[in-house]
């Protein structure tokens, strides 16, 4: 019996994302909760003939602590997202609070469930569930996860666009690693996999476009929003992925996911050894297991142009991690 959650589940990501988790045969209960219309968006989904049991909840009534109860799964696209002209850390403000809240919740209820942040500024909300989990005392390096899979999967696209083999796009792995905003994200085109023939420039312009490919949308959107079936998509991928492994499966490639580092001592000790001391928390590639992350896997060589994307992510993500601790240690819990 696997139950998950959504918070947030009635907005932009939400909706389509619960959409895919209950087509989902590894889930047999989906509680969906949201401060608007979650009632609504359970009733619907839950005429759809997969197995999972679909309930829906409002604030009232502690309804996010009956969501909670029981979850083995939790994942949190709650919150506001950009308009053109803003950058994601713009969305701390607002966002910072609703996922304290949230992280505050699911350590009284659910402490143990994998958590799944979506919620922007990934980098900083990543590091605010951490610091709640760690003051409740029931923080679990190995079961909290930035998604940064939507960066993996616009590389995969680009890139097979790219080679001039879009058919092949499911085929395509490029490692991303870093965080998930602009500079931070870090995509390894060197590591492509089936490897591709193209020159530096081009290189330079596939990287420039996996970083900024969320503008891309907040642009085409035009004040509507930024990404929310694609995130959905790579949301459910990445979901799956961990519900897979917790159920004993092997998978035959690694997923990225931004974690804390001490989720795997050994491991982090190779992966600082090339990004350095200065970061706590980076999206690298995991070995997933029934417990969450079972290992942090070596990011391979790096070409030079990527040690440099390297050095200019770890400086952001230091104060993007840094501003969100800070946040939590001027909040009263
Ligand atoms: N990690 C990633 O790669 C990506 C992250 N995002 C982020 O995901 C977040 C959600 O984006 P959208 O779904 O487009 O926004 P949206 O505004 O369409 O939906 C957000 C939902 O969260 C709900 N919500 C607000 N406060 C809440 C609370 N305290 N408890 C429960 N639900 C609450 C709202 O009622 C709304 O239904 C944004 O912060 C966005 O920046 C978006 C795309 C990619
Ligand atoms: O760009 C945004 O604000 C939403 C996001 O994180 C993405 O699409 O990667």
């Amino acid at each position: 019996m696997v139950k998950a959650v959504v918070i947030g589940a009635a907005g932009g990501i939400g909706q389509p994302l619960s959409l895919l988790l209950k087509q989902s045969t590894l889930i047999s209960e989906l509680a969906l909760y949201d401060v608007v219309n979650a009632p609504g968006v359970a009733a619907d989904i839950s005429h759809i003939n997969t197995p999972a049991k679909v309930t829906g909840y409002l604030p009232k009534e502690d309804g996010l602590a009956k969501a909670l109860q029981g979850a083995d799964i939790i994942v949190i696209p709650a919150g506001v997202p950009r308009k053109p002209g803003m950058t994601r850390d713009d969305l701390f403000n607002i966002n910072a609070g609703i996922v304290r809240d949230l992280a505050v919740k699911i350590a009284e209820v659910s402490p143990k469930a994998f958590i799944l942040v979506i919620s922007n500024p990934v980098n900083s909300t990543v590091p605010i569930v951490a610091e709640v989990l760690k003051k409740k005392g029931v923080f679990d390096p190995k079961r909290l996860f930035g998604v940064t899979t939507l960066d993996v999967v616009r590389a995969s696209t680009f890139v097979s666009e790219a080679a001039g083999k879009p058919e092949d796009s499911l085929s395509f792995r490029i490692p991303v690693i870093g965080g998930h905003s602009g500079v931070t994200i870090v995509p390894l085109l060197s590591q492509t996999s089936p490897s591709i023939a193209v020159d530096q420039q081009k290189i330079e312009e596939l990287t420039n476009r996996i970083q900024f490919g969320g503008d891309e949308v907040v642009k085409a959107k035009d004040g509507a929003g930024s990404a929310t079936l694609s995130m959905a998509y790579a949301g459910a991928r990445f979901a799956t992925a961990v519900l897979e492994a917790a159920a004993g499966k092997k998978s035959d490639f690694p997923e990225m996911g931004y974690v804390h580092l001490s989720a795997d001592e050994a491991g982090a000790k190779e992966v600082t050894s090339v990004i350095g001391n200065s970061t706590s928390f980076f999206s690298v590639p995991l070995e997933l297991g029934p417990n969450g992350v079972e290992k942090i896997l070596p990011l391979g060589k790096l070409s030079e142009y990527e040690q440099g994307l390297l050095k200019k992510a770890v400086e952001d993500l230091g104060g993007n991690i840094g501003k969100g601790v800070a946040f939590v240690e001027s909040s009263k819990l």
